[in-house]
């Protein structure tokens, strides 16, 4: 494990490969983040993990080389609910990159504003009880509510507490974003029990969409992720126009299995065969969520 003399964790590799898989003009990485830089950005008191820097230089040097044209940055639990990172990291794109935030469910319109001034389009509701202390269902839906036009919701969850999450997850009044197809176990197949009540999640409501990500998490084999390919082809086919696409960059937490990036776009082309459903997972679909305007 990388961790320098401060206790600050490295959970990436510094040499990523290149990919041999060449993502479509315009491709978006719609799911990643950004760390600090910390004596810019502090994290937050109540931060789970304490990473080392990983800033928009470096994120945006490992989007050129991966061959992507644009980042979504959600913004990571070390950051709480500050999202100046994030928007820092924003507002150094020229553009190229927009954001999901965390926010107090208590947070005002004037301040959501100036989020959606800022590049944000959605914000995130973390279930893990390992990366926050409370999720309070109530005061998510009643900031859900207030969100402006054009937002959505991000919702992270592990598969075990979905049928839990279902009356939640229907009261959302805004589209939702999943991440990660709320963790499946993977080994169980396409047609396992994780997968079958996720795509029942799918069929309530045309409005939800999935991050196709993460197999170097949800993966018990490891590379090369053929039990995640098993498992998410089928799901990325059946729904090509609710499907996302992100490295997961600097991949909180996964300091003890931290993943080759490049090894993570050569997945793409195996849970999207053609160059339709390569187009629809990394272009059409997150531009339709993240520049509609
Ligand atoms: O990066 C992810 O999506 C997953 C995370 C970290 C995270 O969500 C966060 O810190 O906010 C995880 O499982 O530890």
């Amino acid at each position: 494990m990388s961790t320098d003399e401060f206790g600050r964790v490295r959970s990436w590799t510094l040499e990523p490969t290149k990919p041999r898989f060449v993502p479509p003009p315009g491709a978006v990485d719609a799911h990643c983040h950004v760390f600090g830089p910390m004596a810019d950005f502090p994290f937050s008191a109540k931060a789970k993990y304490l990473p080392q820097d990983a800033g928009p230089d470096q994120l945006f040097a490992l989007r050129d080389m991966l061959g992507f044209e644009r980042n979504v940055i959600v913004q990571a639990s070390c950051h709480g609910t500050d999202n100046s990172a994030t928007l820092n990291g924003i507002a150094r794109s020229n553009g190229k990159a927009r954001g999901v935030a965390v926010v107090d469910p208590a947070i005002s319109e004037t301040e959501l504003a100036l989020l959606h001034a800022g590049g944000m389009r959605g914000i995130r509701f973390n279930f893990l009880k390992r990366l926050v202390d409370d999720a309070p269902k109530d005061k998510f839906l009643d900031v859900a509510r207030r969100l402006p036009a054009g937002w959505h919701v991000v919702v992270y969850f592990e598969a075990d507490i979905l049928e839990e999450l279902r009356p939640f997850l229907d009261a959302v009044p805004v589209p939702l974003v999943i991440d990660h197809m709320g963790r499946p176990d993977v080994s169980q197949g396409p047609d396992g029990a994780d997968m079958r009540a996720f795509r029942a999640l799918l069929d309530s409501r045309p409005d939800i969409w999935f991050k196709a990500t993460c197999p170097d998490r949800l993966s018990p084999q490891g590379e090369p992720y053929d039990d995640f390919v098993a498992a998410v082809a089928p799901l990325v086919a059946d729904y090509a126009d609710r499907a996302l696409w992100g490295t997961d960059w600097p991949h909180p937490n996964m300091e003890h299995r931290i993943p080759d990036d490049g090894g993570l776009v050569d997945v793409i082309p195996r849970i999207a065969p053609t160059a339709e459903l390569q187009q629809k997972l990394l272009v059409d679909n997150p531009m339709r969520l993240y520049w509609a305007d």
